[in-house]
């Protein structure tokens, strides 16, 4: 049985180093699969990344808490899955009292001034970021990679956010260096792809 409580210290946000590039990948990780771990692995080596910070979100803003397992086992499910020194697992999001990537981000960059952050997401989230809460604000203030998924492939050329932001892609070959560029910047990576869904997974159980 996995334990309910969340330790301490998975509380407090990781620490970062001076000038450091950190990619912040966030998600309701229920549960957790090789999928998400091929993101984080991409995103590590492709944006040339110090650390990668696993983001296990008390809940999506956007999504219902119905099926929702424990913050507690999400997170003990995904170290079990993740064996890269460089990925920090954390949940302090939940001490924040709101779960908006916005709130969140703001936090994040106000604690490290002098650390460089990209914002990493599965290109399916793309086609729905224009229904986050301040998602222009996010785009203007944090380089974005968006790493490919089957079912993605395409359908994110018609996003809205690739459509208002169409001026400030960068192109992939650029990736290592999309966090020296100034906000809006993002950047599409193809790559291995997975299949994998949380949905599925809890389909099959
Ligand atoms: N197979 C995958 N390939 C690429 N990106 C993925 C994949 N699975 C999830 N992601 C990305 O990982 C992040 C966290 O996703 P999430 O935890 O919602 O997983 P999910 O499999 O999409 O879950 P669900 O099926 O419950 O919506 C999101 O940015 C999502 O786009
Ligand atoms: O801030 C928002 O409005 C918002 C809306 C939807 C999703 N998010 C964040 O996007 C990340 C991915 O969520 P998910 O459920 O697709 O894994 C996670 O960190 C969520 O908190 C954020």
């Amino acid at each position: 049985m996995l334990k309910e409580e969340v330790d301490q210290r998975y509380l407090r946000m990781p620490h970062a180093e001076r000038g450091m590039v950190v990619g912040l990948f966030g998600g309701s990780f229920n549960p957790p699969h090789e999928g998400h771990a091929l993101v984080a692995e991409i995103a590590i080596r492709r944006l040339g990344l110090d650390q990668l910070w696993w983001m296990v979100t008390p809940g999506n803003p956007l999504k219902s808490r119905n099926h929702l397992a424990p913050l507690a086992e999400r997170i003990a499910l995904s170290e079990q899955i993740l064996h890269n020194p460089r990925i920090k697992v954390t949940a302090f999001e939940q001490t924040l009292g709101m779960s908006y990537t916005a709130n969140t981000l703001a936090h994040v960059k106000a604690r490290n001034r002098h650390v460089h952050f990209i914002w990493i997401m599965g290109a399916d989230s793309l086609n729905t970021f224009h229904r986050w809460q301040k998602w222009q604000e996010i785009a203007q203030t944090f380089p974005i990679a968006v790493i490919d998924r089957p079912g993605s492939t395409l359908s994110y050329l018609s996003a809205k956010m690739a459509k208002t932001f169409h001026y400030a892609r960068v192109d992939e070959d650029d990736a290592r260096v999309l966090w020296k560029k100034r906000a809006p910047a993002w950047t599409f990576i193809h790559g291995p792809r997975s299949t994998l869904s949380s949905t599925a997974l809890r389909a099959a159980q």
